[in-house]
């Protein structure tokens, strides 16, 4: 038996993923996308907000109805309206789970909220009170928590844990936190609110500064329990935690992390493939796992290191994130082990070194003028 505590993956690709300007999906989509995230065992699916219009309260309701072995969860504000609905469309779930925010921090709360404090702490502990009405699992957000003053989270943290919340979301809503900083407030808030121990405490960090991913594990260094993510990526502005980054960072690294996922990496690549496909939002080649050259080498030394032995310049496997293989492309940068093993594979063997080696400076030539050489660019240059 695993000595590791477990680490809740909580996707929401269809609710903050969706909130990207452009990635709308409609119901049947969202549904393709969940029974995908199903299949991954995603432990949390975020399926959309209620009470933002009948399309998304019908897709909540969708994903609820069909999906039976994640949580199906729908946002909400703190409001008896956007709580009513959120448990309407999850009333058909396995596992249903109310999720209500509201912001803490003093910038939001005078500006957007236009609430005292002491109205806030009301609102998030009668929410709290309502959501536990229709669902026994709530999770509670205190939105823009990366700005927000740490004894004042301590204080509405500890009456809504008290109110019935079962999971504490800490979200760096505009990704303003620095690892250390973000870790240490994970910290201090668990060391501080007496009730920390009745919730799991979890981390949802935006992309704004390229640091949610980074900042999402430090937090689990300090005892954060359940990790929001997209898959790729996707998300408000700059996007938040990469679910393939956060479950690979583990996987990968089990000698510094002392949790453990159930995530069945395999599915990955194509989960990023159909999320990618449905939302028309590509791929960037170079994007960690799911970027198409993040197993592919093109440089001779590299090639030549991976032919010998796979560890030298891979730290994970390609399969085992859903890709058929690894890649070698041939291009300026190959030298001749790579060469000679491609053209093997093409059927090709090469008498003595000569002729490897004549073959080898006209590839050069040819690949210090064409951007991409094809099998065909190969075998016409063998011929002649
Ligand atoms: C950080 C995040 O990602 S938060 C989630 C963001 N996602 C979305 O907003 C997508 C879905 N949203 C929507 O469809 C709409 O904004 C709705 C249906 C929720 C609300 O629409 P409207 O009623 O027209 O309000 P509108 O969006 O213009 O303004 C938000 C109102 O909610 C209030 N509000 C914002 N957050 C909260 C909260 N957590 N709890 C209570 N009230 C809140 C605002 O102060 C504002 O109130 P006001 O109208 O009295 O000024
Ligand atoms: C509502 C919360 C969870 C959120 O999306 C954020 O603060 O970014």
């Amino acid at each position: 038996m695993s000595q590791k505590d477990k680490l809740v993956i909580f996707d929401t690709t269809l609710r903050d993923g969706e909130q990207s300007p452009g990635a709308s999906m409609d119901k049947e989509e969202k549904l393709e996308i969940a029974k995908q995230l199903e299949l991954m065992k995603v432990d949390v699916i975020e399926a959309g907000f209620a009470i933002a219009s009948p399309g998304d309260f019908e897709a909540v309701k969708l994903v609820a109805d069909n999906i039976k072995d994640s949580t199906i969860c729908s946002l909400s504000r703190a409001m008896e309206k956007d709580i009513q609905a959120a448990g309407d469309a999850l009333k058909g779930a396995n596992s249903g789970r109310i999720h209500t925010f509201i912001a803490t921090s003093p910038l939001h709360m005078k500006h957007k909220l236009q609430m005292e404090p002491e109205q806030v702490i009301e609102h998030a502990v009668r929410s709290v009170k309502f959501a536990r009405g229709l669902c026994d699992d709530v999770e509670f957000s205190c939105e823009d928590a990366g700005r927000s003053d740490l004894d004042f989270m301590c204080k509405i943290i500890e009456q809504v844990i008290n109110a019935g919340a079962r999971t504490i979301n800490i979200p760096d809503t505009v990704g303003y936190n620095l690892p250390d900083q973000y870790a240490n407030t994970i910290e201090q808030l668990i060391q501080r609110i007496p009730n920390s121990d009745k919730a799991i405490f979890s981390v949802h960090c935006h992309n704004d500064l390229g640091l949610a991913v980074a900042n999402s594990l430090a937090a689990v260094q300090k005892g954060a329990r359940q990790v929001e993510c997209t898959i790729n990526g996707l998300g408000e502005r700059a996007g938040n935690a990469s679910l393939e980054e956060v479950v690979m960072a583990i996987k990968t690294r089990p000698d510094y992390f002392d949790v453990e996922v159930d995530i069945d990496t395999r599915h990955i690549v194509p989960t990023s493939q159909l999320v990618s496909k449905i939302t028309g939002f590509a791929v960037q080649p170079n994007k960690a796992i799911v970027g198409d050259n993040a197993f592919a080498h093109e440089s001779g030394i590299h090639q030549d290191g991976v032919l010998k032995h796979r560890e030298t310049y891979e730290i994970m496997r390609a399969e085992d994130v859903g890709w058929a293989n690894n890649r070698m492309v041939l291009g300026k940068h190959s030298g001749r082990n790579a060469f000679k093993s491609h053209l093997a594979q093409l059927g090709v063997q090469f008498d003595n070194s000569d002729d490897l080696h004549d073959a080898f400076v006209a590839f050069k030539k040819l690949a210090d003028q064409k951007h991409d050489i094809l099998d065909e660019d190969l075998l016409s240059l063998i011929k002649r």
